[in-house]
């Protein structure tokens, strides 16, 4: 079977400039990853959003970058042919350049992402040239960043005053001279991403950021309604209903089981009658 090629940064650039919109979710298991790359997207964010979602912490704080390295792993084989995106997580690109160097090769040689993602502007450019000029695709973050939320005091939309605005976009132009591919805006209005969309000629993916970004990216539980515990987000559309169905399957194999419903006769194995019969009678009571 011929296999899909994995988008490659060139390509996300090119759909940019054609108009052809950017379709990123975020996965961090094997499974989710497939049904990821069944369904086509163009590329799969193994988030540190794991840390809420799939942790079940109540930040992406805690995250490790093993953590990040063991998920990602089992995501690249389970998508071998879609473009795969590691988030860096807390404080591993804020030290020495050595330090981020070191950080960003593990996710790419251990973990075997195709590309890693930090958030962050103007303060975190020598971090993406680096990587960048070590042959490591980065994407930047902007806007809500969650791993700073302790400094930013909520999860509330960003840059809504002019000062802010301006902020955000050098922030953006300094991510895209540093090298940057592409650019994730999180919860800034739709003004804004559509501003620094049309000023930068990377694309820019948004979450929480309206209609006029290039690319669009969600997080897997909250786009299926699987057990995603945070507040319901306004940004977010749910298009499946998957905790229910989960829910309610789990509840018939509990009564199944206690009812004696489940296993039948079908889902049982036999010995030959003759064994059976000589060994403790006949088989059948
Ligand atoms: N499950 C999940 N989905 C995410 O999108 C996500 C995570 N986890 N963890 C890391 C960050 C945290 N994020 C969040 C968390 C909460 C809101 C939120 O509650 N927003 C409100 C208020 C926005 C406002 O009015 O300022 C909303 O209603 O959207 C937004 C983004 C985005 N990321
Ligand atoms: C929400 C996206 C952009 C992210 O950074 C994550 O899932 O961790
Ligand atoms: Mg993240």
């Amino acid at each position: 079977m011929e296999q899909r090629k994995a988008a490659t940064t060139a390509k996300l650039r090119r759909m940019k400039e054609t108009g052809n919109p950017i379709s990123v979710i975020t996965a961090y298991d094997y499974p989710s990853a497939m049904l990821a790359e069944e369904a086509g997207v163009d590329a799969i964010l193994v988030g540190d959003s794991l840390g809420n979602v799939v942790l079940g912490y109540d930040s992406t704080i805690p995250v490790t970058l093993d953590d990040m390295i063991y998920h990602t792993r089992s995501v690249v084989r389970a998508a071998q042919s879609t473009f795969i995106i590691t988030d860096m997580p807390f404080m591993t690109y804020h030290g020495s350049i050595d330090q981020t160097l070191h950080n960003a090769a593990r996710i790419m040689q251990e973990g075997l992402a195709k590309s890693i993602k930090m958030e962050g502007g103007r303060e975190i450019a020598d971090a993406v040239r680096a990587c960048t000029m070590a042959g490591i695709p980065v994407m930047g973050h902007l806007g809500l960043t969650p791993q700073s939320i302790h400094q930013i005091g909520g999860y509330k939309i960003q840059g809504k005053n002019s000062a802010q605005a301006q902020q955000l976009l050098d922030d953006a132009k300094a991510l895209e001279q540093a090298g940057a591919y592409a650019i994730v805006l999180e919860l800034v209005t739709e003004q804004l991403a559509a501003h620094i969309t049309e000023q930068l000629s990377i694309p820019t993916i948004g979450i929480g950021a309206g209609p006029r970004c290039d690319g669009q990216v969600l997080v897997f539980h909250d786009a299926l309604g699987y057990g995603s515990d945070l507040a319901p987000k306004r940004f977010v559309k749910t298009y499946a209903d998957a905790g229910s169905l989960i829910r309610n399957g789990l509840k018939q194999y509990v009564n199944e089981v206690k009812s004696r419903t489940f296993p039948t006769k079908e889902h049982a194995f036999l010995m030959e009658d003759e064994v059976a019969g000589a060994l403790y009678g006949s088989a059948k009571k």
